[in-house]
């Protein structure tokens, strides 16, 4: 199974999401000219990191950003991985991802789980608590988000579902681009699979995000690396290699479970 995939690097207008709404059509639209089958999108995307405005911005309920990505999906015949959002939802405030079907059909919802203190996450939101696992054209998928990375734990817990693809929106930093890298690689072969990281570009009041958005394969090799600038490319993987490196190395039949905990 091969599946073309269109990564969405885009810079944010912080705490302006109808500005933020207005541009995305253009990477889908690209996306779909590119004959992708998927494109994705950075952390937040909708507000960037205006914490202390979320009670105002926060999509409620991710309404919004479910009614413009079902809409776009459904007019490009394009899934969409929509990043994550800042969502409000019972007077609390989440980092969401949410993914869209060609078809429109929102397929999974998940709210980052580990919180940022660095960029104050934990003051402003509520941890999310639950797995997520989708398809992306009949192959096992799951999503994580930016910090979550950092946690082998978390990742390898969602691949025991036979993920073949971990997805990452992020906002990561420039200073600490060598340590996204090196993680996401560490991952990829870890779990056996691809990883598609998906960082903004631009900068907010506190930080210059680097981009270096890439997409890996199970053996740790950069298939595609973008820049620091704002910019759509496109990659097709082959879901075939996972299947490759797990019968050379059976690393999931090897596992000790009995001895983790
Ligand atoms: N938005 C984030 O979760 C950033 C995580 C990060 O920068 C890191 O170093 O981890």
């Amino acid at each position: 199974m091969k599946i073309t995939i269109s990564l969405a690097q885009m810079d944010i207008h912080f705490g302006q999401q109808a500005a933020n709404f207005a541009r995305i059509e253009s990477f889908v639209a690209q996306a779909a000219n590119e004959q992708a089958d998927i494109v994705v999108f950075p952390e937040m995307w909708n507000t960037g990191y205006d914490l202390t405005r979320f009670d105002d911005i926060a999509d409620a309920d991710g309404a919004e950003t479910k009614k413009l990505c079902q809409s776009l999906a459904k007019k490009y015949h394009i899934m969409i991985h929509a990043g994550s959002v800042a969502t409000k939802r019972h007077q609390q405030f989440f980092n969401t991802t949410y993914v869209f079907d060609e078809n429109g059909q929102l397929l999974t919802t998940y709210d980052k789980v580990h919180l940022f203190g660095l960029m104050h996450e934990d003051d402003f939101l509520a941890a999310g608590n639950q797995k997520n696992r989708f398809e992306v054209k009949g192959t096992p998928a799951t999503s994580v988000i930016c910090y979550d990375i950092r946690f082998p734990e978390w990742l390898r817990t969602l691949s025991l579902s036979d993920s073949r693809i971990i997805f990452v929106p992020a906002e990561w930093p420039t200073s600490r681009i060598p340590q996204w890298k090196r993680l996401l690689a560490a991952r990829a072969i870890e779990n056996q699979c691809f990883v598609v990281a998906v960082n903004r570009v631009g900068a907010d009041p506190d930080n210059d995000f680097g981009g270096n958005s890439v997409v890996i394969d199970p053996l740790g090799n950069e298939l595609l690396t973008l820049g620091s600038e704002e910019t759509l490319k496109t990659v097709t993987i082959d879901i075939s290699e996972t299947d490759e490196a797990r019968g050379f190395m059976p690393v999931f039949a090897d596992r000790r479970p009995d001895l983790y905990e």
